[in-house]
């Protein structure tokens, strides 16, 4: 399912408080400064092979969220994976957590808002969850919902709505 992005203060404005809005400041780190898409989900710590594994799958305009735990210990996501992500179809990736290779990032037509950066590479035993409801930043993000990403933030539509 393609979504049509959409200003989230416009969306707001529209939807009021209907609107689920992340508190956390993420960076923009991707070269896509709006995007949306239905929400899937990934829960992981340190450890990525859960979301690499995903990622090479179709993404079909999708934004996955992905619930780092906030650890900026570790990468998530770089280049081969953010890479594989634009190949596959996937709009764009919110990472709670870090990724590296950000001037690649930046380079390429992908969502990409993270905490931050740090060079180490993460774990890949694949611990972690797909497509459970994750909750960053005071919103719960739900498999069905959609997200919409701008500059100015991250906002969520239930999908009950
Ligand atoms: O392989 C990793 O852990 C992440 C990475 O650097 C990449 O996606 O290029």
């Amino acid at each position: 399912m393609s979504v049509t992005p959409v200003p989230t203060a416009d969306l707001y404005d529209e939807h009021g408080e209907d609107l689920g809005i992340c508190a956390v400041q993420f960076r923009r780190l991707g070269g896509r400064h709006l995007y949306a898409g239905p929400v899937r989900t990934v829960r992981c710590h340190e450890d990525n092979a859960l979301l690499r594994e995903l990622l090479h799958t179709p993404g079909e305009g999708a934004v996955l969220v992905v619930d780092g735990g906030g650890s900026l210990r570790t990468a998530l996501v770089g280049d081969l994976i953010a890479g594989a992500a634009h190949a596959s179809g996937w709009a764009g990736l919110i990472v709670n957590g870090a990724v590296r290779d950000s001037v690649a990032l930046g380079a390429l037509d992908l969502g990409v808002q993270a905490l931050g950066t740090c060079p180490r590479k993460s774990g890949k035993t694949g611990e972690g969850a797909v497509d459970e409801p994750v909750t960053i930043g005071g919103v719960t993000f739900r498999p069905g919902d959609t997200v919409y990403v701008d500059d100015d933030g991250v906002a969520v539509l239930p999908a009950a709505h």
